[in-house]
């Protein structure tokens, strides 16, 4: 018995291009009762992106970043300002890792030459095209250079943050850190026994 694809007939049309952008999946989806149907499903990106943990396993801290994010001013939370670890844009024809080092001393000041992979995960499936990869990346004070703060041409204006490891986790539980890749990466940390 010949079995229909659950999805065929796939384009794509561009509905807005400027930061990133927005695109619609066309495509032909069978239903398991027999019925298929013309769908069209929204999604928006830009190129995918790294997020980094910093650890310093010597003195228990971590580096986290602090930083005006749009949608977070729009649901008047924390006066849009949240509590991150490293992230950002990969650079065309640039891998993950590299884009994890460059990020790090662009936002925090700290050259490392390594990080460790974790995952590369989904944070909203449903509507964000962008697969985020994630790090974790040791740190000591002999990384520290001069730079961090973000690239001011990309009106990027980052606070660096050292704080005790055991007080980043409170900062989960008090509801001060409410970035999805902050609380997967810490929690990693943790999981993995890497800090105490
Ligand atoms: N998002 C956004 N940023 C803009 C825009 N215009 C200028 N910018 C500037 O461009 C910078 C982009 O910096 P990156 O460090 O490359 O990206 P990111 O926004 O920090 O991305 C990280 O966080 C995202 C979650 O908020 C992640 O989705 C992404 O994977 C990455 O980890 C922002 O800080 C902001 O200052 C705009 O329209 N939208
Ligand atoms: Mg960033």
């Amino acid at each position: 018995m010949e079995t229909k694809p659950k999805i065929s007939n796939v384009s794509k049309t561009l509905k807005s291009d400027n930061w990133g952008k927005l695109e619609d999946l066309n495509f032909d989806y069978y239903f398991n009762n027999g019925t298929s149907k013309r769908l069209s499903f929204e999604m928006y990106g830009k190129s995918d992106g790294i997020a980094v943990l910093l650890y310093n396993p010597k003195t228990n801290k971590v580096v986290l970043s602090k930083q005006f994010r749009a949608p977070v001013y729009n649901h008047s939370i924390q006066n849009g300002f949240l509590v991150e670890v490293v992230g950002g844009a990969i650079d065309k024809n640039e891998s993950p890792e590299k884009a994890a080092i460059r990020e790090t001393e662009e936002e925090v000041g700290y050259k490392i030459q390594t990080v460790e992979k974790v995952s590369t995960v989904f944070l909203s499936p449903g509507i964000v095209n962008e697969k985020v990869h994630l790090f974790v990346g040791e740190y000591s004070e002999d990384h520290k250079t001069e730079n961090g703060g973000g690239v001011v041409a990309e009106d990027e204006e980052i606070e660096v943050l050292e704080i005790d490891f055991i007080e980043a986790l409170k900062m989960i539980d008090n509801q001060e850190i409410i970035d999805a890749r902050t609380i997967m990466l810490l929690q990693y940390v943790q999981l993995k026994k890497l800090m105490k």
